[in-house]
């Protein structure tokens, strides 16, 4: 099972949500996140570890994906990405057939590969987001960050064929969060006829941003804060799309 985190626009908190999630699933699911910025790194600096393998020694130096595949360090594994290496920023068709191999390789041991995408619409974040069975599209109230998820939605339903659209609205309340997304699934029912669903909104919390400045996930430490109960909350409705088959946890193993 695979399901991506991204965005339209940047810098709206699809790896912080990444993170979180990843952890506030993995007691009950194994599961394994994916840094899907390929070049351009970010979850190994949020989770403060530093992998010596990454997808650069795999796709570049033929090292196995396996090796590549680190502890998260809160009870999931990590398949961290590479920083500042411009071939993998948008990589070629051999790559991403070498890729895909390892990926569904790797899904055959974890219950749920979690991608954490970069922003956009270039061709390496529709690439993830299409080998996804589900999409989580983060956008903020901000009209750029809406109309981007939209166009982001566009692109990926027209052209890629992805139907499984699950919304999580940033830095908002949760009845600001409902409002804009009842307003994007307006645009997105009557112009594509995707049918997209409301995972929730996480408020805007400065638990939240000092987590990620000390590069510790916010679900670690402060269970209690607003946006934590909100990613929990989050967490919760994705359970409901990850099939019963194999729950096995990391934790339970070890
Ligand atoms: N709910 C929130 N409350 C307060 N601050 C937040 C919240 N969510 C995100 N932020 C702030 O937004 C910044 C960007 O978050 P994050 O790095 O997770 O976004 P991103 O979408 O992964 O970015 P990029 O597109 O660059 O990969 C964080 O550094 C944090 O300060």
């Amino acid at each position: 099972m695979m399901i991506s985190i991204t965005s339209g626009k940047g810098g709206v908190g699809k790896t912080s949500l990444a993170v979180n999630l990843a952890l506030a699933l993995s007691p009950e699911y194994k599961v394994l996140l994916v840094d899907a910025d390929l070049g351009l790194a970010n979850v190994d600096i949020m989770l403060s570890i530093a992998p010596k393998v990454t997808v650069k020694h795999v796709l570049l130096e033929g090292r196995s994906i396996r090796e590549a595949v680190v502890e998260g360090g809160y009870g999931f594994h990590v398949l961290p990405a590479a920083s500042g290496v411009v071939e993998l920023v948008q990589p070629d068709s051999d790559m991403k057939g070498a890729l895909e191999l390892g990926l569904n390789e790797l899904a055959s041991s974890y219950d749920l590969l979690l991608f954490d995408t970069g922003a956009g619409i270039s061709p390496a974040v529709l690439w993830f987001n299409c080998l996804a069975g589900y999409t989580i599209v983060v956008f903020t109230p901000e009209p750029t960050s809406i109309t981007d998820a939209y166009a982001l939605i566009k692109v990926l339903y027209r052209d890629y064929g992805q139907k499984n659209f699950l919304l999580v609205a940033n830095q908002a309340s949760q009845k600001e969060g409902e409002q804009y997304f009842l307003h994007l699934k307006k645009v997105i029912d009557s112009y594509l006829g995707a049918n997209p669903i409301f995972l929730g909104a996480i408020p805007k919390d400065p638990a939240l941003a000092q987590s990620i400045r000390s590069q510790k996930p916010l679900l670690a430490y402060h269970r209690e804060t607003k946006a934590a109960k909100a990613i929990l909350e989050i967490a919760e409705k994705i359970k409901s799309f990850i099939p019963v088959t194999r729950k096995n946890s990391l934790l339970s193993n070890s």
